[in-house]
Parts: structure tokens; sequence; C-alpha cells
């Protein structure tokens, strides 16, 4: 049998409050990364042993993959309809709980389901979350017909919403594209902060070369921040983040 390292203790503690709202019945998006590889896993285990009916769609075929070998039925998007709840993790957080995604490339597929779900409920670990996105490199996903023109217009457009001449980096796995689920490239835009995030969502959707950016903007309905002490803070988008989280941010809590 194989063995799985023991999971981050912040981000096991997220993913059990997480699967804690999930009910028998239920039809769930399940999210892509390391954090939403725990509350899969924790997921599992709670259906086996209560014996939960569940409907499950994937955001990545690596998520997909896991669900199965853990006995969980992943069934199509489309055959499902619509989601009561999708749990996924985020690579920023900001206090009205917009969120950067597609640190593993898998934005494109995640924003879809996220928005065919009643609720979507992020699950993190407290690094994730900022005063201001934008740290962390945007991933926009691409076509791949014309490929250097779309990036020319996402920095033409950067240099209109006066972000500056900024890094637009093409996403590489060893020294060939990165290449996802959806058959498209990445680029990672290196802005260091997001004044106005709104703005340049409108602005990066307009190009069309671009597939879709990993600005998931008043899609979360709640964050989970889980701490190591295995603790967690429920963050709600209409309460605010907590001020204590953030005075704490950067610090490991
Ligand atoms: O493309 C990947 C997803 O958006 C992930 O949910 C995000 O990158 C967070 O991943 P992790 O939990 O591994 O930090």
């Amino acid at each position: 049998m194989t063995r799985h390292p023991e999971p981050d203790p912040a981000k096991l503690a997220a993913a059990r409050a997480a699967v804690a709202l999930v009910q028998d019945g239920m039809k769930l998006g399940l999210g892509t990364g390391s954090t939403a590889s725990v509350m899969v896993r924790v997921l599992a285990d709670r259906a086996r042993a209560e014996g939960l009916r569940l409907r499950c769609a994937a955001t990545s075929l690596a998520t997909c993959e896991l669900a199965e070998s853990l006995g969980l039925s992943i069934e199509s998007l489309d055959r499902i309809g619509w989601l009561d709840m999708t749990i996924d993790g985020a690579d920023e957080i900001d206090p009205d709980l917009h969120l950067i995604k597609g640190g593993g490339g898998a934005h494109l597929r995640e924003k879809i389901v996220a928005a065919a779900s009643k609720r979507m409920v992020v699950i993190a670990d407290p690094a994730k979350v900022v005063e201001q996105l934008g740290v962390f490199p945007l991933p926009v996903e691409v076509v791949q017909f014309g490929f250097e023109t779309t990036r020319t217009l996402i920095r033409r457009a950067l240099t209109d919403l006066d972000l500056g001449d900024r890094d637009v980096l093409h996403r590489l796995k060893g020294s060939d594209p990165w290449v996802t689920d959806e058959g498209n490239w990445i680029l990672d835009l290196h802005l260091a902060c997001i004044p106005d995030p709104v703005a340049l969502a409108r602005a990066l959707s307009a190009i069309p070369g671009v597939v879709e950016h990993g600005l998931f903007l008043g899609m979360c309905q709640l964050a989970i921040i889980g701490k190591p002490d295995g603790t967690v803070i429920c963050l709600d988008r209409n309460e605010g983040l907590d001020a204590d989280l953030l005075a704490h941010e950067g610090d490991g809590l």
C-alpha cells in the first residue's frame, strides 16, 4: 500500500472543517492543489465511514484520479448539473475574499466548477491571507495560437492600468511549455500588487487569446483558514477578515 506523508496540520484543519459542512446527498465540486488533495482524502474517509451518498465533479484530471483512487465516484459537471458546494484551495485571499488561483494551472476548470456551485468554500493555511492581491504571480491561461500576440496585448493592458513594465512569463515544465488540462499554455503575471482587481480582470477578459485568468472575484462565500495548532478561523464574505489574522500574516501564526 502506498504511504502518504503526514499532511500539513494547518491544511488538514481547514480540510476537516470544510468536510464537516458536507451533508449526505450533496453534489460537490472538488478543487485542485495540495490543500484540496488533503480535503479529498478527508472527504473520502468520511464518505466511506458514514456511507455518504455524494455526487462529485473534479476541477482537474489530477483531482479526478486522486478521488477515484480513494473510492469517490466522479461524474462530468454537465451530467451532475448545479452543485451544492465546491471546496477548493487558493494562492491568495484578500479581505473581500477575492482570490488568486491557478498556481497549479487548474483555474479554468476551477472557475467553471465554482460558477456552477451555490457556495464556494476556500480552504487554506494562514500564509495565503493577504491585505492586497498580487504578490503571488497571477496565472493567465491563453491559447497556443498567437501566443506572443496575446502576451503583447497583456503587457499593453498592464501599462494602460498603470501596473508598470512587469514580467509576463511563459510557465514551463522543464524546458517545455506547461500545458493545462484544456491544452492551453499559461502566462504568469508578476505584478507585485493589484490595486484594482476588478479593472484588471475586465481588461484581461477582453483580450481575445486569453481563455481565463486566475482572479476569482466575488465567487468565494467562505474561507476556512487552518492554523498549525489544528484550529481554524472562518471568514465569511459578509463579515470581512479577522483583524488578528491579518496582523499575524507572514509570521506563520
Ligand atoms: O491551480 C491550482 C489551484 O488554483 C490551487 O487551488 C491553488 O494553486 C492552491 O494550491 P495549494 O493548495 O497547493 O497551495
